[in-house]
This record gives C-alpha cells, sequence and structure tokens, in this order.
C-alpha cells in the first residue's frame, strides 16, 4: 500500500481559493498510491479563528468540490484533511473529509476534541459525537483530528470498529511537536496500527505550524517523517503487518479494563 501525506504550508499571503486549487494539483500528481492524506483545516488554518465565520462552508461546498475530481483523477482514496463545516442550523464544526477513488464522498468526521480550552474552536464550534472508520479494500482507516491525539480512549474505540490504519489529519503548533511525534508512536503502540499524521508546515494566524508528518508501524518504528516546510511524504507499507504484530504480541487481547 502506498501513501502519500501532503504537509500543506498555510501561507496567509495565499488566498483560500488559489490554495485550493494547489492542493487539488498536488492530489493529482499522487496518481498511483492508494491513499492521500492532507491536514487539518488547510483551506482556512487550524489557528485562524478569526476567519472561520467567513470560510466556513456547507459539507458539499467548495472544498468539496475542489476535491471530488482531484480524487476522481488520481483514482486515489483521498482523505481531504478538514474544512470549517456550517450545517443547516448555523452550527461550525470541523469536520474531515473522505472520498473513494471514484469521487465518491465515502465519510465524514466531526473532530470531537475542540481544541481551545475557553476560545478558538473550543467555544466556535460544535463538537462531533460519533467515531469514523473507512473501510479500504486493504485496511481499514480510523479517523481522528490533530487534539484528538491526546485522547487514547478515541483510538482504542477505532481499534474496537476494527481500525487498523489510524489516520490523524493536524494543524499542529511547533512549540508542541515533541508531543506531536511522542503520541503519534504511542498511539500506534498501544494499538498496535499504523498511524499516518499529516500536519501543516509553515506560519498562520502568528502560529509556527510544526511541520514533521509522520508515518509510525504497528511495532512503533518511524517509517518517514517530513521536515518542517512543504513536502509530499510518500510511504509504502504492509497493511498485514497489524495482524502479524497482534498474533506475535498479543497485548490487545489482554485488557481487562476495557
Ligand atoms: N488544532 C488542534 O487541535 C491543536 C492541538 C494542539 O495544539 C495540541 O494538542 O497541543
Amino acid at each position: 500500500m502506498r501513501a502519500s501525506l501532503i504537509q500543506i504550508d498555510v501561507d496567509p499571503d495565499e488566498s483560500v481559493n488559489s490554495r485550493r486549487s494547489r492542493v487539488a494539483s498536488l492530489v493529482r500528481e499522487q496518481s498511483g498510491s492508494d491513499l492521500v492524506v492532507l491536514p487539518e483545516l488547510w483551506p482556512v488554518g487550524a489557528f485562524a479563528y478569526e476567519s472561520f465565520e467567513t470560510e466556513a462552508e456547507p459539507l458539499r461546498g467548495a472544498t468539496h468540490d475542489a476535491m471530488v475530481g482531484a480524487a476522481a483523477d488520481a483514482g486515489v482514496w483521498l482523505h481531504a484533511g478538514s474544512i470549517v463545516e456550517r450545517d443547516k442550523s448555523g452550527t461550525l464544526y470541523n469536520t474531515a473529509l473522505v472520498f473513494a477513488p471514484d469521487g465518491t464522498l465515502a465519510r465524514t468526521y466531526r473532530k470531537i476534541h475542540r481544541f481551545g480550552f475557553d476560545k478558538g474552536e473550543a467555544t466556535m464550534m460544535g463538537a462531533g459525537e460519533e467515531l469514523a472508520t473507512v473501510t479500504l479494500p486493504t485496511t481499514v482507516l480510523g479517523l481522528a483530528t490533530c487534539y484528538d491525539l491526546r485522547f487514547p480512549e478515541l483510538f482504542r474505540g477505532l481499534v474496537d470498529a476494527g481500525a487498523e490504519t489510524l489516520v490523524i489529519s493536524a494543524g499542529w503548533p511547533e512549540r508542541r511537536r515533541a508531543h506531536w511525534t511522542l503520541l503519534a508512536q504511542a498511539r500506534a503502540v498501544e494499538n498496535q496500527a499504523y498511524v499516518l499524521a499529516c500536519a501543516t508546515a509553515g506560519t498562520h494566524a502568528g502560529v509556527p505550524q510544526s511541520g514533521h508528518s509522520i508515518v509510525v508501524d504497528p511495532w512503533g518504528e518511524v517509517l518517514a517523517e517530513a521536515g518542517s516546510g512543504e513536502e509530499v511524504l510518500v510511504v509504502e507499507y504492509d497493511p498485514g503487518t497489524v495482524a502479524t504484530t497482534r498474533e506475535r504480541f498479543p497485548a490487545l487481547k489482554d485488557r481487562v479494563l476495557g
């Protein structure tokens, strides 16, 4: 299985529309990969709270429309990162979109753990309530978004729902990069699953981004890691390693507390 993680530089000097077109081209270039992953809120920037209202879009809005064609042209499964979704009642959500290789919207995931404590998305957005998995021909994806990475029970729920590849779409700040790497490896080891964690690069809203998108195998080994700037991280991996790791070191079977 080949996965491409596109670590996008969210540059406030680039318009959201230009970025959509540019990212659609980058996705098209990944033809030959099975899965392409984009970061959290790349159209607007995960920390650009002041733009959330103006850049909010319906589920099938401008980002959806740009990504439908890109996924279909490339013939890939596309985790298109997340958008600021405005639903019919006007509530905002941080919503991830996953497209099948024919361009159909296969799954959405509204971020469950909102970041910001008493400001930002924690006060501006509604919380998702449902875990999300997506069944590909060769693996089952479990979806999580950024701050979710800090909540191991979410990932255990995804594993119980069959997930073998945990996909984390993020806009993680540089100042907590050590947490990003450590937690990505921890989620892989404790769940004996692949972790594909795709972050943003650059600086937006005054917050330097971590970059360092990372792919970790079920044994905790780092298969690939990006640098700090915009980059496409391409990795080949064998989804069958999840089953063999779980058979040879069956720690998941020794759970006592749920
Ligand atoms: N966008 C986010 O969820 C940021 C999370 C973060 O900065 C952290 O967990 O640290």
